[in-house]
């Protein structure tokens, strides 16, 4: 039962996160089989681990200990899984969470009243929050959007600022070894009141509302029990798995919020259910949107096929695409059908939420592809290909890395190679390849590395070359060769990227510097202090150092931001 509600969470977890919020996650470790009491003996057995912080009651057999990556939560626990302690072989378990829930975990929480009592308009949810489910929604997904945009990015630019002071206080343990490896750590006592580096004026995104080229919805029932598409509402620590319809999202762009009502009114009149996240039935679930600024739209619906017969699923294809394609909706949403470049259904019937790369897709109607413009290049991008969503702020991105990338005292650009790492459609490699000796993409995505060669063509590039697979298992294509000059940008993930593609980079001597592109510099950090860290049998290479870094901000109204960092060899 324990399992099961722990499981529901953490789906419940990753489905937020990838439907709303982008919501940060508390990569926790429960480690199981500890000794009750004994709290000086525990206190020092953690700590000769390099565990300092953790919670543990006396009389628990467990602690939960907070990491900023999954990486280092995987990392700890590959330390102490196994492990002999008083006997006691102990084991672990991560269990992650939401930071907003484990924060309102410590708040005294107001009554909340029974969901179906609530009316089915937008009234306050309770008397103490006094506040209209559109109110709770835009706390939830644009939790900035009172904060007039100026402060939100002095407010990034200043976390931007803190991570970067970060890395030097997370290096100063590291540097106390030898004098070998303080040399190489020398950089994080110079003029330690200011940051580490330059860190330049934030960039400001152009766009700051209707921003969002992809949106993500889930397909649910409102509080009050009304089919609806929208966000989660997202308080899965009261089993609530309720949708909330997007009409007054301001990131949200005006044609995605119509496609969403669309389907609203298609589910509304279905024969069939809306997926229930608890009971795991039904059969609509999500709907992805992307609307780019060429005019192109994807739609991809989700649903989950099991419910169905073949027939049934047949028919329902059928009726998907009349309505979407033929024009048959009877949307008075000036006809967001007719907008469609693309349709495209995913089955999945797992139980994660949020749309799937696992899940089988089929192309109901157009060719499955949209295309952007981004600094006079086209880019054809396909429903999983990863692309970023502000695209105006995005060319403000890539005008700043080109510009970083090609600035290097000792080196010619072009003569330099380009290693462009987690490329996705190819957008940062394609965009500099003419300043470029050659640009070299890895990306794990096959569709994403097949938009990124398809790229190259559609905009006469015959510099840049393109593997699938995981950076980790790729890097050496480029880092086998010799007498090269090489600049990396490394655009990953939030959580960062695989110590090995750490290590490779570092041992890699052509590689001359770093770019990184980071989503999430807290969970990020432990990659840039695998960049920083002195020389040691795991981490082989001259060292990096931070010389440059800015703040991006890629999602106005959010808590998000993107902090670029320029790396050089120490
Ligand atoms: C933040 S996106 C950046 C994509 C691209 N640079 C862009 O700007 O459009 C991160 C990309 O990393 C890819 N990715 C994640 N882990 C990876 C890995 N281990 N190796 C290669 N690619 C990976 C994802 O599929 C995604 O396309």
């Amino acid at each position: 039962m324990l399992n099961s509600i722990r499981t529901f969470l953490q789906n419940a977890i990753k489905g937020n996160m990838a439907t709303a919020t982008e919501e940060k996650i508390v990569h926790r470790v429960k480690v199981q089989n500890l000794p009750i009491k004994e709290t000086p003996q525990v206190k020092r057995f953690l700590n000769s681990h390099g565990i300092l912080k953790y919670k543990k009651a006396p009389q628990w057999t467990y602690a939960y200990i907070n990491f900023e990556s999954e990486q280092a939560a995987k990392e700890a626990m590959t330390t102490l899984n196994g492990v002999s302690f008083k006997k006691r072989i102990l084991s672990t378990e991560y269990t992650p969470i939401s930071e907003e829930i484990f924060r309102q975990r410590f708040r005294p929480q107001p009554k909340r009243p029974e969901v179906s009592s609530l009316p089915n308009t937008t009234p306050p949810l309770s008397a103490s929050d006094n506040k209209t489910f559109a109110e709770q929604l835009a706390d939830q997904v644009t939790p900035l959007y009172k904060v007039p945009y100026e402060d939100q990015v002095a407010k990034k630019h200043k976390l931007g600022v803190r991570q970067i002071r970060n890395l030097r206080k997370k290096l100063l343990p590291l540097a106390d070894l030898s004098e070998e490896r303080k040399a190489q750590l020398a950089w994080i006592y110079e003029n330690v009141e200011e940051p580490p580096c330059q860190v330049l004026d934030p960039i400001a995104s152009p766009d700051i509302e209707g921003y969002r080229t992809k949106c993500e919805f889930s397909i649910g029932k409102d509080p009050s029990g009304k089919p609806t598409v929208g966000f989660l509402q997202g308080l899965y620590r009261d089993g609530l798995t309720s949708v909330l319809e997007p009409s007054a999202s301001i990131h949200v762009p005006q044609i995605s919020k119509q496609i969403a009502k669309t389907m609203e009114q298609y589910i509304q009149s279905s024969d069939y259910p809306v997926y229930d996240r608890v009971l795991k039935t039904g059969v609509w679930r999500s709907l992805m949107v992307k609307a780019q600024h060429t005019g192109d739209v994807m739609v991809l619906i989700q649903l989950r096929t099991s419910e169905l017969s073949e027939d049934q699923l047949q028919k329902e294809k059928k009726k998907l695409v009349d309505y979407w394609c033929n024009n048959n909706n009877n949307s008075n949403d000036d006809d967001a059908g007719r907008k469609i470049k693309t349709l495209i259904l995913q089955q999945w019937d797992g139980d994660s939420n949020g749309i799937r790369d696992q899940g089988k897709t089929e192309i109901l109607a157009g060719d499955g592809y949209v295309y952007e413009q981004l600094l006079d290049h086209r880019f054809r991008i396909s429903s999983k290909a990863f692309f970023q969503v502000n695209t105006k702020a995005t060319e403000q991105m890539l005008r700043t890395c080109a510009d970083w990338c090609t600035t290097n005292e000792n080196m010619q650009p072009r003569k330099t190679t380009l290693l462009d790492l987690c490329c996705g459609a190819g957008s940062i490699g394609i965009t500099m390849a003419h300043l470029m000796d050659r640009v070299v993409g890895i990306e794990m995505i096959s569709e994403a590395i097949d938009d990124a060669r398809f790229n190259a063509e559609l905009n006469n590039i015959t510099n840049a070359h393109y593997y699938a697979g995981k950076v980790e298992e790729k890097i050496h294509v480029v880092t086998n060769e010799q007498n090269e000059n090489v600049v990396a940008v490394l655009d990953p993930p939030r959580s960062g990227v695989h110590n090995n593609v750490i290590r490779a980079v570092r041992e890699a001597s052509q590689i001359k510097k770093v770019v990184f592109i980071s989503c999430d510099a807290k969970q990020a950090m432990q990659n840039f202090i695998g960049l920083c860290r002195p020389t040691s049998n795991r981490y082989q290479g001259i060292p990096f150092k931070p010389q440059r870094a800015v703040t991006i901000d890629l999602f106005p109204h959010t808590d998000h931001a993107e902090l670029m960092i320029e790396f050089v060899r120490a």
